[in-house]
């Protein structure tokens, strides 16, 4: 019998997060163990405060785990130099843009920053990775204008563009559909499901669309009170997660939707 071996990109193993103070480590969330395969869509959920960003910015490197390990392309994150990540990993955060007067095409060309040299000259390569970028996220009639003249929806397009003219095998993002509407939440989700399959690179954020990542990842990461699950959305609800995710006193998890619903 033929068995497929799985690409792993990101793995962690028991792995525990949180934050160091003088007088003692701050525990998080601990006993954090999964696999993310190359080409899937991943979407990180759980309760506001429960450890989401900690999760990602430990594993950007931003913040060191307080135990265990994680390993990107089979390299321990400890060992990968500062270059190595950034042709590695790419990163889309919430933060305001600070570069808002760069043109369109200029933020996305910043993506090429471990490639160009100190002066940030571009080489043929690299326009035609920022060009296919723009190109896969549909925002290339956008290319000569302000980022400061964009509505929230298209920035969040552009941010996404400029991780993919990175060109790393994972893309990071955290709360993606902040500050969209419910048609804008939902395209860029889409998006980020397309870019996985017609780009095979691993999409791994972090979200409260709950309902939609159900839909549409691969993967999901539940992280709640008790315990952090890495599973097939089917599964997770197979395995009844989702009714421990909120206090059942406002909304519900209905498995046969596979939704939550308000409580009447
Ligand atoms: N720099 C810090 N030092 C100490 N504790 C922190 C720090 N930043 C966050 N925390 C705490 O860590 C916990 C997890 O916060 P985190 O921001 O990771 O949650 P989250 O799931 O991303 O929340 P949200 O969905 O509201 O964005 C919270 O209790 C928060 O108060």
């Amino acid at each position: 019998m033929k068995t497929e071996s799985k690409h792993i990109i990101l793995k962690a193993e028991q792995l525990s997060i949180g934050y160091k103070t003088k007088r003692k480590d701050v525990v998080i969330a601990s006993d954090i163990n999964f696999d993310l395969e190359k080409g899937q869509l991943i979407g990180l959920v759980g309760e506001n405060g429960i450890g989401k960003s900690t999760l990602l910015r430990t594993l950007i490197k931003v913040q060191p785990e307080l135990s265990g390990s994680i390993s990107l392309n089979n390299q321990d994150l400890k060992q990968t130099s500062a270059h190595q990540l950034a042709t590695q990993l790419s990163i889309v955060l919430t933060e305001q843009l600070t570069s808002k007067n760069l043109s369109v095409f200029e933020l996305v060309a910043l993506g090429r920053h471990p490639y160009t040299n100190w002066i940030g000259n571009l080489t043929e390569i690299d326009f035609e990775k920022i060009n296919q970028a723009l190109d896969l996220v549909g925002v290339t009639d956008l290319k000569e204008k302000k980022c400061f003249e964009l509505s929230d929806g298209q920035l969040q397009k552009v941010m996404i563009a400029r991780a993919l003219a990175q060109d790393t095998d994972l893309i990071i993002l955290d709360e993606p559909t902040t500050h969209l509407d419910m048609y804008h939440k939902a395209y860029i989700l889409k998006l980020l499901k397309r870019l996985t399959q017609d780009t095979g690179k691993t999409i791994l954020f972090s979200s409260h669309e709950i309902n939609l990542a159900i839909q549409l990842c691969d993967t999901m990461i539940v992280m709640t009170k008790e315990v952090t699950v890495t599973d097939q959305p089917c599964h997770l609800i197979e395995k009844g997660v989702f009714y421990s995710l909120f206090p059942e006193d406002m909304i519900a998890f209905d498995s046969k939707t596979g939704s939550f619903r308000v409580t009447k």
